[in-house]
């Protein structure tokens, strides 16, 4: 029997966001084609380790929260309440909302949309043998104490780089420990004049007694604070990521459609996989929607589609044929829809010139678009750089048919194994 005690993700989303300056609470501004509290959401609700989560919202917004929890089909989501006047009010409302029983808490600024699983694995094993937990990344910059003077400010001090670290979320307690540091903090009228910046600063404060063990945290994990952190935020999203290898064997029996990639097709069908493979030679050009529907209603259900790019295999500039590869995606897109039960993957083209970058542009949207639209039915949608031999671009494309993953742009592992 599992003895563990349940782990409870809170998001904190309680703030107006005044530095970002975009007239409403930052959390529900788009990026990379969602809010970026569903981003944080997405994270808490993939990750095995959290059982439940509770939403901590600007007042006046929780309609918006609810609009979103539902259409994304967010079951861990248990409350959404309103937040406080500030961060650690918003907490402190969090940890009244949770009832008595013992729990882990793992508190997370939701506006951190780039948090990363491994993150909170690490931070929920910590947790097995520690009562608080908060997650760091060293300092890059030297950081240094400003003293006053009549006309502005000087050093006071040069801090030691190598101890110092920025603190980041999820900040992970056990229930009773924050609960108690939290009632020590409100109880104490000094609190509200010189508040805590985070929640580690309260346990530190009022519980001092309690070790706050160190997790590695991730450059990548943000807190979008000013209206440029949009910017990072949305390239960090479009950063290619790697693929884990899997066992490709899983393929064995399952239906696997491919259009154009041979390699892909072989390595496949060695696998196990029942293997339907069109090519321009067999009559399937992908810009032509009718060829392509044709061929897919001909197999009926169907596990994968790959969809290889075309561009080589067209006469003329190869600039110019890479924008056939924009329409043979769509149209690859809309005729797998009716059959496909598991995951479409797009293969980016590989190439150079403007309209070679905006054929990649474009894969790169319509794989998070369709992502998202299609995530309600369980199919998946992924796209592969394919700028590497033919045997690694199908190696990758059949590890991210096994993956659970779905709206990334994936990077073709450099080891291949
Ligand atoms: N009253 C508050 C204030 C902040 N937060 C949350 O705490 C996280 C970190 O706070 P911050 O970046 O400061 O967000 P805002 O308070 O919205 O920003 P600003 O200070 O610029 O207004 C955010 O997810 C924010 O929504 C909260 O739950 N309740
Ligand atoms: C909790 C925090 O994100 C840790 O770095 C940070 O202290 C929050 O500060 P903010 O002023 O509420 O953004």
């Amino acid at each position: 029997m599992d003895s563990r005690l349940r782990s409870i993700g809170v998001l904190l989303a309680g703030g107006v966001g005044q530095r970002a300056g975009l007239g409403r609470p930052k959390q529900l501004a788009e990026v990379a084609g969602r809010t970026i509290i569903e981003h944080s959401l997405a994270v808490f609700e993939a990750a095995p380790e959290i059982d439940e989560i509770v939403v901590l919202m600007t007042p006046g917004y929780a309609d918006q929260i609810r609009e979103i929890v539902e259409r994304g089909g967010y079951r861990k989501v248990s409350k959404i309440v309103d937040g406080g006047a500030s961060r650690t009010e918003s907490t402190w409302r969090a940890l009244r909302a949770l009832g008595d029983e013992e729990c882990d808490v793992l508190l997370h600024d939701a506006v951190r949309p780039l948090l990363e699983p491994r993150i909170i694995t690490e931070c929920v094993r910590a947790l097995e043998t520690h009562q608080a937990v908060n997650v760091a990344i060293p300092s890059s910059d030297t950081v240094l104490v400003a003293e006053p003077v009549p006309d502005g400010e000087v050093i006071g001090e040069v801090l030691d780089r190598s101890r110092l670290r920025r603190s980041q979320t999820p900040q992970c307690f056990r229930l009773s420990v924050i609960r108690e540091a939290y009632e020590r903090a409100f109880a104490d009228p000094e609190f509200g004049r010189r508040p805590a910046t985070d929640d580690c600063g309260v346990v530190l404060r009022y519980l001092p007694d309690v070790p706050i063990h160190l997790v590695p945290g991730s450059e990548h994990n943000i807190k979008v604070t000013h209206p440029a952190d949009l910017h990072i935020a949305e390239l960090l999203f479009e950063l290619p990521k790697a693929v884990p290898a899997g066992d490709r064997r899983a393929l064995a029996g399952q239906s696997v459609v491919v259009l154009g990639d041979t390699e892909t097709a072989e390595l496949a069908a060695a696998q196990g996989a029942r293997v339907h493979a069109f090519s321009r030679a067999d009559g399937v050009r992908v810009e032509d929607f009718d060829s392509v529907a044709k061929a897919l209603d001909g197999v009926g259900g169907v596990d994968h589609v790959v969809s290889a790019p075309v561009a080589a295999h067209l006469d003329g500039l190869a600039d110019e044929a890479a924008g056939v590869d924009h329409l043979g995606a769509l149209n690859v897109a809309r005729a797998a829809r009716p059959h496909l039960r598991g995951s479409l993957l797009l293969q980016v083209p590989r190439g150079s010139g403007a309209l070679h970058a905006s054929t990649a542009a474009a894969l790169t949207g319509l794989t998070r678009a369709l992502a998202r639209e299609w995530a309600a039915d369980g199919i998946r949608v992924n796209c592969v750089n394919t700028a590497a031999s033919p045997l690694l671009v199908a190696q990758t494309s059949l590890d991210i048919l096994i993956s659970d993953l779905s709206g990334q742009v994936i990077d073709v592992r450099v080891d291949g194994a």
